[in-house]
């Protein structure tokens, strides 16, 4: 999927809401332990009640990879889902990858060509031959970490390099990278006011912004500082949403969560 086309289905949807599918089998309703592919199980009860207050799905890779085999077969599972019940959706691969480029490559075509995720998170310090080879695939986009929602966002990403957050030498950096308009990049809602200054590098870049809901960042504070005219925002939560209840009705009340959500965001876009 194309920004632009990611862009049509935020104004059609009046959200730029991601549900994050962090499926932890600790988590979810245990009624669901008994079926064949619990984690899938779960994934499509969320998605089938979730779709129309969202424009994007985000299953961060730790949470299948933790349980081998059969976790890639439910991610498997959750993406073909999506492609053929969902097209519309926008997927994200948050697997924050990134290595030597021929392996850098080998992640690349795991993710855009055997999965047919849209997008994949990757961490940029190894540099521009780590992060090229994603660059490569037309209409994907790569994801890069550049303000993360953690406190250890502080250990390295704010430090000076020559008078200039690292942050920020990492984001101007990237715009040179070849094909660097597949670029998008994760600020953390929880950093919402770094929003204004990191709109000023880049204006019109799309942003994945985590930590609203469960780790305390305000949308409000994100639309405040982060959101353009074209809205440049995929807004992601993912606890807050899809553990809000473990009874049987736990798709509802994610629903009726991730409506929520997609009603404050609707104002902000009417404020446009
Ligand atoms: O800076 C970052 C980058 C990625 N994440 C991921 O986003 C979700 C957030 O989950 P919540 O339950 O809504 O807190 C999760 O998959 C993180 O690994 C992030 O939080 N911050």
């Amino acid at each position: 999927m194309t920004a632009q086309e990611l862009t049509e289905q935020i104004f059609k949807k009046k959200s730029f809401l991601c549900v994050g599918l962090d499926t932890d089998l600790d988590r979810i309703p245990t009624y669901l332990l008994s079926e064949k592919d619990p984690v899938f199980s779960f994934n499509k009860a969320i998605i089938d009640a979730t779709h129309e207050y969202c424009v994007a799905y985000k299953p961060n890779i730790a949470f299948y990879e933790a349980l081998g085999v059969d976790g890639w077969k439910s991610l498997k599972k959750t993406i073909d889902y999506l492609h053929s019940d969902y097209p519309e959706i926008y997927t994200i691969a948050d697997a924050k990858r990134g290595d030597i480029g021929n392996t850098s490559r080998m992640y690349a075509k795991a993710f855009f060509d055997d999965l047919g995720f849209d997008s994949v998170t990757v961490a940029p310090y190894m540099g521009k031959d780590s992060v090229e080879p994603f660059l490569e695939f037309n209409n994907k986009h790569t994801i890069l970490l550049a303000l993360t929602s953690n406190e250890g966002a502080f250990d390295f990403q704010t430090l000076k390099t020559n008078d200039e957050d690292l942050y920020k030498k990492v984001i101007k950096t990237s715009k040179e990278w070849n094909n660097s308009e597949n670029l998008m990049y994760v600020v953390g809602a929880t950093k919402a006011e770094y929003l204004a200054d990191i709109r000023k590098i880049i204006p019109e870049s799309f942003l994945l912004v985590p930590g609203v809901g469960a780790q305390g960042g305000s949308l409000e504070e994100v639309c405040k500082y982060g959101i353009t005219k074209n809205v440049g925002l995929l807004v992601n939560s993912s606890r807050k949403i899809i553990y809000a209840s473990d009874s049987s009705n736990f798709a509802e009340i994610a629903a009726a969560k991730a409506e929520a959500m997609q009603v404050q965001m609707a104002e902000e876009l009417e404020k446009l």
